[in-house]
């Protein structure tokens, strides 16, 4: 069965970019009939918070986005080192000791001599007595993964066949010296226990993929389908990061951003198909396919998700907005007409909010110097309340016959001196629900 999982870290508050990872993983197992799996990456105990990881499960829920099933690498340090003695008994883990300044000289050495920075395999060969020495020293161990020096290769579901030189690649670290097992190893771990068969992740994980693939026929499993997404930038090529805060889901959610506008416009992002705005996650599933998308970095602009938005909030039905406007305060008997007058003239809803305040309390009006004359004539011709529906047109028959002015010349003044603005709801439609008249006049 296609099980798919999304493995952030719970150390921010996830992005665009991550979302891009976490909705292609969805629409597969969706697509599939499949398993989603949220995994929690937590073994970082510095850096992962319970907050983030609260955060992230409110993110996406709020999209749609429910998992099959939910796992934390925390609840499982257990059977990371059950795997660890099984690699270790297999001759794949060594232990080795070199401090990061160490390290660091001999990459030095071998880009002066020009080779490439790959590990020398230094403590492959350490015999028992000079590990006992180290540790005498004070120095502590840690564990690295011996790769098989062949290429690796896969066929990938975004950027086509890959063939890495495993021989130009440095041995991974798994295990630090504190007993940390470290993300490479913890993940291939979970990839086979739980069964996971189609990983979509960034194209910053690349290489991990290749050390992956060895590590989990290493551990007797089958490595699953990989597919690499490019990497999301700000709209000028900024990085985006969990880390600092850019571009996160729960910015966009505050600023008003509708859930359907941002998942049809990253089901789309990057590929050969048009943005449109789908209704539903069924919607975007079914025109969901991998190997639209290029592999070329892609830059994540916000500013189009408003119209998209905005798209999606004059779709909604009065039933989906009746409670927002009740606690508007909009009297029961004119809530309908409120929202069928107000909604072509939104982005998001909490703009709905000053067109009620107008329609309430009036506005304080706006008259150029040019027009005082005639709009103090036109507020004489106001008809008394109730207004309706055809009270606009007869109002401005009856000052375009007193005045002589038409078109624009007629209209707009008394728009300005009505509502304070230029724009707006069409007046006919208006004029029923404008509670007060204009302040002044
Ligand atoms: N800018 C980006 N564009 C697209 N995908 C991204 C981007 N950044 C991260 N991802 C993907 O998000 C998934 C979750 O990764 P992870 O939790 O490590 O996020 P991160 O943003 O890279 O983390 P951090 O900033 O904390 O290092 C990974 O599959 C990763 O490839």
């Amino acid at each position: 069965m296609t099980t798919t999982r999304f493995a952030p870290s719970p150390t921010g508050h996830i992005h665009v970019g991550n979302l891009r990872t976490a909705l292609m993983n969805w629409l597969i197992a969706r697509k599939a009939g499949g398993t989603f799996i949220l995994r929690l990456d937590d073994t970082d105990r510095e850096r992962s918070k319970q907050e983030y990881a609260d955060g992230i499960q409110r993110d996406l829920e709020w999209l749609g986005l429910t998992w099959d099933r939910i796992e934390r690498q925390s609840d499982r340090l257990d059977r990371y080192a059950e795997a660890a003695d099984q690699l270790r008994a297999s001759g794949r883990l060594y232990e080795v000791f070199e401090t990061p300044t160490e390290l660091d000289l001999k990459r030095k050495k071998q880009l002066n001599m020009g080779r490439p920075p790959v590990y020398d395999r230094a403590g492959l060969a350490l015999p028992d007595e000079q590990k006992a020495a180290l540790r005498a020293e004070g120095r502590e161990g840690y564990w690295r993964f011996q790769l098989d020096q062949q290429r690796i290769e896969w066929p990938d579901g975004i950027i086509g066949d890959v063939s890495i030189d495993a021989a130009s690649v440095s041995d991974p670290v798994l295990i630090r010296a504190d007993g940390q097992v470290l993300y490479t190893f913890a993940s291939s771990v979970d990839d086979v226990d739980m069964g996971v068969t189609d990983i979509v992740r960034g194209a910053d994980h690349v290489t991990n993929t290749a050390t992956q693939i060895q590590i989990i026929q290493a551990l007797g499993g089958t490595p699953p389908r990989f597919a690499h997404h490019s990497l999301l930038t700000g709209p000028q090529g900024e990085e985006l990061s969990k880390r600092l805060g850019t571009l996160s889901l729960r910015d966009l959610r505050e600023q008003g951003v509708a859930p359907e506008a941002l998942l049809s416009l990253m089901a789309r992002l990057g590929s050969n198909q048009p943005v449109e705005l789908r209704m539903s996650l069924d919607a975007l599933a079914d025109g969901f396919d991998l190997s639209q998308f290029g592999a070329s970095p892609t830059k994540f602009d916000a500013e189009d998700l408003w119209p998209l938005t905005r798209e999606r909030n004059q779709h909604l039905p009065f039933e989906a907005v009746r409670d927002r406007i009740t606690a508007l305060g909009v009297p029961d008997n004119i809530a309908e007409r409120f929202w069928s007058v107000a909604r072509q003239n939104i982005t998001r809803l909490d703009d709905l909010g000053p067109w009620w305040a107008l329609m309430r309390d009036g506005a304080a009006p706006v008259v150029a110097p040019e027009d005082e004359d005639f709009v103090r004539e036109a507020l004489a011709l106001l008809p008394p309340r109730p207004w309706t529906d055809a009270t606009w047109d007869e109002w401005t028959a009856a000052v375009k016959e007193t005045t002589g002015r038409k078109g624009k010349g007629l209209f707009m003044p008394l728009r300005k001196a009505l509502t304070g603005m230029d724009h707006g709801p069409e007046m006919g439609a208006l004029m029923p629900l404008l509670q007060q008249v204009a302040r002044a006049g």
